[in-house]
């Protein structure tokens, strides 16, 4: 949903490459709607979860809300010189894919942008995503991707609220509209984790009663071990209104933290200030078939409120899983986690056996990053580093000489780490990645530069929308892949 963490993918890059016209014109929805007659059947979903159609002309249309085999009345809100984007009127013939969709905001709120389709149709989609971005640039799987999911529908462990005073002094407080600045205030989100939910109530019924309440900027609910943290972004002191939400927290249970400050806000705990964490799946032997129970040992991360946290917890938990289970043994080699984070997958790494060096751009998460590891008795060298500056990639890989690299990269993606790669090859390349468009781009440089593609899947990490989470693993076959100091086989 908008406003809750990663930023999507622009609409060029993420399905309609190529597509993309210089001249934009907004339309007006009366004039341009098309009539029952000749309404638009959609021929597939486009990459970001669009309907795509052709109108009689030729021209492609992107339409919001739409499915695939269904015909469409649209509304265009946006016209470019090579393609339309619309959004649906009304239904004519509709998919056996289409469900209601279980969230009462749904129409409004520009979140969760496939909740009218059915789940299994969301996944097959996402699963088609990879292969056919992949294949634009010229790179082929030969096996189908897997699926990392859980059935849990409730899964958004953060989420950032905006806040807004109208002309009449009423306080909004939700996420954007669809193609909108709008905010659209949110009761119930059914994508959050129930605590989060329970919260909503609430904070709207609470932030009505601030003094000031065109100080807030905007509020940030997340969910650790200790309980739930609200996070306010705070422009100004203002005493009273401290005094309200602390008693809003204790009334709650909630920690209380804020963002004080207009331009380098100051972190600042309203409640005791603790250390929060998240567990993650250890190195033990995991449950056997049919057991309930979680057998193996947990590592627990530290993390601070602005830190980067996976939003869903449990396919987090999966993907470390499958990556571990890919990798096998790796006990005794050495790796680069780059863009590491607090260590999500640096930890299982090294518990695997393996010598870590983990490289983040952030001083504070390097710290925590580093305390994670001691904490839970591993070793893991922890590197502050810029991974887009030039010469710092190269720098890492000779000073290390890993024999696999892990990269978990923001939504740009890692061009420069992988033109490196390609030029000091390592064995094996992990690439988990937020972008396929981005990953796919980068995957083509590696595989052009000599790695292949060994195994693929793609996590449904973010449920009822159209984002997708990858994951490749790429081998050099000219690189060893053995523990280090041992003798290669043969
Ligand atoms: C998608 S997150 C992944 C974090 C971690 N691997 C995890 O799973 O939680 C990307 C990380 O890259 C870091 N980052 C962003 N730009 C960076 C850069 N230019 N150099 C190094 N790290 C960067 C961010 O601070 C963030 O922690």
């Amino acid at each position: 949903m908008a406003g809750l963490g990663k930023r999507r993918p622009s609409r060029a890059r993420s399905g309609v490459s190529g597509l993309q016209g210089r001249r934009t014109t907004r339309a007006h929805d009366a004039a341009t709607t098309r009539s029952v007659e000749d309404g638009l059947i959609i021929e597939r979903l486009a990459h970001d979860g669009r309907g795509l159609a052709h109108s009689a002309d030729g021209k492609s249309q992107f339409v919001d809300g739409a499915l695939p085999g269904e015909r469409v009345e649209t509304a265009t809100h946006l016209t470019r010189q090579r393609y339309d984007e619309a959004h649906v009127r009304r239904v004519i013939e509709a998919s056996p894919d289409r469900v209601a969709p279980p969230c009462v905001h749904y129409a409004l709120c520009g979140g969760c942008d496939l909740q009218h389709l059915a789940i299994e149709a969301q996944r097959a989609h996402k699963l088609a995503v990879l292969p056919e971005m992949l294949a634009r640039q010229g790179v082929e799987l030969t096996q189908a991707p897997t699926l990392i999911a859980t059935d849990d529908p409730h899964y958004r462990r953060r989420a950032r609220l905006g806040v807004k005073v109208d002309a009449e002094g009423r306080v909004h407080l939700g996420f954007r509209a669809r193609r909108s600045q709008r905010l659209v205030d949110i009761g119930d989100c059914t994508i959050l984790v129930p605590t989060l939910n329970a919260l909503l109530g609430p904070l709207h019924g609470h932030v009505a009663t601030l003094d000031a309440p065109r100080q807030l900027g905007h509020l940030e609910m997340l969910e650790s071990d200790q309980g739930v943290v609200l996070v306010l972004r705070q422009l100004k002191e203002h005493a009273a209104d401290t005094r309200r939400w602390q008693a809003f927290a204790e009334t709650h249970g909630l920690h209380l933290v804020r963002w004080l400050g207009r331009d380098t806000p100051a972190l600042d705990w309203l409640t005791p200030r603790l250390e929060l964490t998240y567990r993650l799946p250890g190195p033990g032997p995991g449950p056997g078939p049919g057991q309930g129970t979680e057998t193996r040992d947990e590592l627990t991360l530290g993390f601070a409120p602005g830190d980067f946290l996976q939003a869903n917890a449990a396919v987090n938990r999966r993907m470390i899983e499958t990556a571990m289970a890919w990798l096998g043994d790796i006990e005794g080699r050495s790796w680069l986690d780059l863009f590491a984070g607090v260590g999500n997958f640096s930890l299982a790494l090294a518990a695997g056996g393996a010598s870590v060096t983990a490289v983040e751009g952030n001083p504070a998460m390097v710290e925590r990053l580093a305390d994670n590891a001691c904490v839970n008795g591993l070793e893991v060298s922890a590197r502050q580093a810029d991974l887009t500056t030039a010469g710092t990639i190269e720098a890492l890989l000779s000073e290390h000489a890993p024999q696999a690299v892990l990269l978990d990269p923001p939504r740009a993606g890692a061009e420069r780490v992988c033109q490196a790669l390609v030029e000091h090859p390592v064995a094996r390349i992990l690439y988990v990645a937020c972008d396929p468009a981005t990953l796919s781009r980068d995957a083509a440089r590696l595989v052009h530069g000599g790695y292949r593609i060994v195994r693929a899947a793609v996590a449904d990490m973010f449920v009822h929308t159209s984002h997708l989470e990858s994951m490749l693993l790429l081998e050099h076959p000219r690189r060893q892949w053995q523990p280090q100091g041992a003798r290669p086989d043969g």
